[in-house]
């Protein structure tokens, strides 16, 4: 495990060699320590834990300053990982907020990307973003924070017309500047088109085993959220033992393609 620091360039670098990226949410500087000595690649501080942190059922009440806040506690724990930040619902409602709010999340919180939901309507925010120097991940399929407008966490990309959507937003984020795209609840062939269609490296969730890395929630991975978990998550603490070794054998099973499997995937 190489301990020098991972950059948006190694990232890069690791799609170009074959190398699955494993990633995991993190909120707090104690899991931070765990996730960055066991070798995760990214951690993510989802806008999800306003479901699992703060006990709401969907991500839409989280602040930006709550962001910022967990932000903070999560890169004072993470050397060696890349710390990537959501922009919380409404932050990113207009450019200029977007980068208000992005230089609050790196500045204060010190993360080194920030992540938004959406296609098309936001490449000129992430194309102002890039200019300023804020790397970006997009955030294309299952969108959370629309999901008064979904009416429910449904699957995406599934008829012809939802599945060109998702392909040309992912192309025009990639030549919009984003760093990375994350893919969430879309069919295992699409995904895996995707990720072979672009440079930039594919982090899928709920989105097959075909892409260049998954994210799971960290709660979810760990089973603490019994009878919640997305279907596509899975338990790595199921086997018993500590919360080290679950993580171990996640960034094991994606390393190695081991994760997701097909019962993962199908549903
Ligand atoms: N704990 C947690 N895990 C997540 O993966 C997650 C969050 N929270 N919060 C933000 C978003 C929301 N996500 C979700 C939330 C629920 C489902 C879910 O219940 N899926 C159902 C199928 C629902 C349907 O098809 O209508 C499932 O059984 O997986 C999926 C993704 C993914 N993200
Ligand atoms: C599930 C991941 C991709 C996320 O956006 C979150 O945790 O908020
Ligand atoms: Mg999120």
């Amino acid at each position: 495990m190489s301990a020098s620091p991972i950059t948006v360039a190694s990232l890069a670098a690791m799609k170009a060699r074959g190398e699955r990226i494993a990633v995991l949410t993190c909120y707090d500087a104690t899991f931070a320590r765990l996730l960055d000595e066991a070798g995760v690649d990214v951690m993510l501080i989802g806008d999800s834990l306003g479901m699992v942190l703060q006990g709401h059922s969907t991500t839409v009440p989280v602040t930006l300053d709550q962001m910022v806040y967990h932000t903070a506690c999560v890169t004072r724990g993470a050397s060696r990982a890349l710390v990537v930040a959501d922009l919380p619902f409404m932050s990113y409602a207009t450019p200029e907020r977007a980068l208000e709010s992005a230089a609050r999340l790196m500045q204060e919180g010190g993360a080194q990307m920030v992540k938004l939901e959406g296609g098309e309507p936001y490449l000129d925010t992430v194309r102002l973003l890039v200019t300023q120097g804020v790397p970006v991940c997009a955030h294309l399929g299952l969108q959370p924070q629309s999901v008064n407008q979904l009416g429910g966490y449904r699957f995406q990309g599934r008829d012809h017309a939802s599945a060109e959507r998702i392909r040309h937003d992912a192309l025009a984020m990639q030549d919009a500047g984003a760093s990375l795209l994350v893919l969430e609840c879309v069919p295992q062939a699409l995904a895996a088109e995707i990720a072979r269609t672009l440079t930039i490296p594919v982090i899928g969730i709920g989105a097959g085993v075909e892409c260049d890395g998954q994210v799971l929630v960290l709660q979810d991975m760990l089973g603490l959220n019994p009878g919640r978990a997305p279907r596509f998550s899975r338990n790595f603490m199921a086997a018993g033992g500590a919360v080290r070794e679950a993580v171990d054998a996640y960034i094991s099973a994606v390393r190695e393609g081991q994760f997701p499997g097909p019962q993962e995937t199908a549903y």
